[in-house]
């Protein structure tokens, strides 16, 4: 049965440089038992989806209905719970969870069972008259369940309610409501969780709503009809997380596998973004969420995915479930000193990308050490469109600079082996 139905939603915002477009045409509809995910780039307006279906905001085109008839003010079927707790720290947990009852006018001993009610539901059983500020993140945000179900909503509004909490208690709370929801303890008939998260939207959510930005419209919905509990490993998991990454990035997932790469092709990513990008997954503990980073890099996926690309091809990181984390050598690039690194990335780059070896072994070859810059790009045009040989030949000599594999002369456009290099030598070591 039919809860919602978003009709034509466009919402503009006025800005001093003009009006901004910021939700374009969304059509949905919610139906009895969904649990549907909104996913999609930060700005895509998720959040803002969230409060046109809550009627805390107007849409300046289309309509919003529930359950048929057409919300003008503030819709009485849903309740949300946010990011943030937003709990008031004057009141206790008791008090918190009441308050929404109270201004409905439900009676004093009424709004008590019920709020003692859920937060026995969600585990907070004996925290009842504790403030806000003696609880943990994770005890902040079941308050914030417990305050939204406690109005026995039909519709429940998730916005990026696990985000701010550790890995692990976000887990156990995603868990717990997953078991709230398939067991049916909690009357509501429909969820509409708002997430970064590729893995989190699979893990939890039925249909999985796709948003791009500028203007946020929706670009697809997957559906997820793998039963739970779901494994996060298993492989029909990893391919609707990577069928997602793609949709959302534009490009398919083996595109950021090295396996899979032309042997010339390396990606548009210098040495300094290469180990800016090693260093900050670094101190987040080896792994990131790769939404998150460009969110707090405040770059795009797509401008990130080159040098993510670059520390998979060197063999920095892998790429799995929507993460990058550092290998070994990644970490070991991270925390070395400065020449150190050069002999890390010497090494990495040798033996992951040919061509460079090939530049090394053609200097070599040669009995001044020195080549035209002009001679690789005849090489690399036989592959590649001249544009992209330009950029690719850029890039291999950052790489090969920096790793002192060569040299590079500008005013006479020509790479070179300085006569106190030692490469050769390593080179064919190597080979040996
Ligand atoms: N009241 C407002 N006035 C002006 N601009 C707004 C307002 N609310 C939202 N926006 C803009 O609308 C766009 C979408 O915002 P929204 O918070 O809905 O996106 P989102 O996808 O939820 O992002 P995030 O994941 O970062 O929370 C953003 O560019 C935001 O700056």
């Amino acid at each position: 049965m039919e809860l919602l139905r978003l009709e034509n939603i466009t919402v503009s915002f006025k800005f001093p440089e003009g009006e901004i477009t910021v939700l374009d045409n969304i059509n949905f509809t919610v139906n009895e038992g969904d649990f549907i995910a909104l996913l999609g780039p930060s700005g895509s307006g998720k959040s803002t989806i969230l409060r046109i279906i809550a009627g805390l905001l107007k849409p300046n085109k289309g309509k919003v209905y529930y359950k048929g008839k057409e919300i003008k003010g503030v819709n009485p079927g849903v309740a949300m719970v946010f990011q943030n707790f937003a709990l008031f720290p004057w009141l206790t947990v008791l008090e918190n969870v009441e308050l929404g009852l109270k201004a409905k006018g439900v009676p004093p001993e009424e709004r008590r069972e019920r709020a003692i009610k859920a937060i026995d539901l969600i585990g907070l059983d004996g925290f009842e008259n504790a403030y806000p500020k003696e609880l943990s993140g994770g005890m902040k945000q079941r308050v914030g369940f417990a305050r939204a179900l406690v109005m026995d909503p039909d519709i429940l509004l998730l916005d990026e309610p696990f985000s701010a909490l550790d890995v692990l208690t976000a887990e156990n709370l995603r868990n717990d409501l997953i078991e709230l929801w398939i067991e049916k303890r909690i009357p509501t008939k429909a969820i509409i969780l708002v997430t970064h998260s590729i893995e989190e939207a699979v893990y939890m959510a039925d249909r999985v709503l796709l948003l791009s930005k500028d203007p946020g419209r929706i670009i697809k919905e997957v559906k997820i009809t793998l039963p739970h509990w779901r494994d996060k490993k298993s492989q029909e998991f990893l391919d609707i997380v990577d069928e997602i990454y793609g949709v959302l990035t534009g490009k398919p997932v083996e595109r950021i596998s090295a396996k899979e790469k032309k042997p010339l092709h390396i990606p548009q990513a210098s040495v300094g973004s290469i180990t800016g990008l090693v260093e900050l997954v670094n101190d987040l503990e080896g792994k990131a969420d790769i939404y998150k980073l460009g969110e707090e890099l405040l770059m795009d996926v797509e401008d990130l995915l080159p040098i993510i690309e670059a520390c998979e091809i060197l063999g920095f990181a892998e790429i799995r479930e929507g993460d990058i984390i550092l290998t070994e050598a990644g970490r070991e690039f991270a925390e070395a000193d400065v020449l150190e690194r050069k002999e890390i990335f010497k090494k990495l780059a040798i033996e992951k990308v040919p061509f460079l070896k090939q530049i090394v072994k053609l200097l070599q070859s040669k009995s001044n050490h020195k080549m035209p810059r002009s001679f690789f790009l005849d090489l690399l045009k036989q592959h590649l469109s001249p544009q992209e040989a330009e950029k690719e030949l850029d890039i291999l000599i950052d790489w090969g600079r920096y790793a002192e594999l060569f040299e590079y002369d500008d005013d006479r456009d020509e790479l070179y082996l300085p006569e106190t290099s030692e490469l050769l030598v390593n080179v064919q070591k190597q080979e040996e």
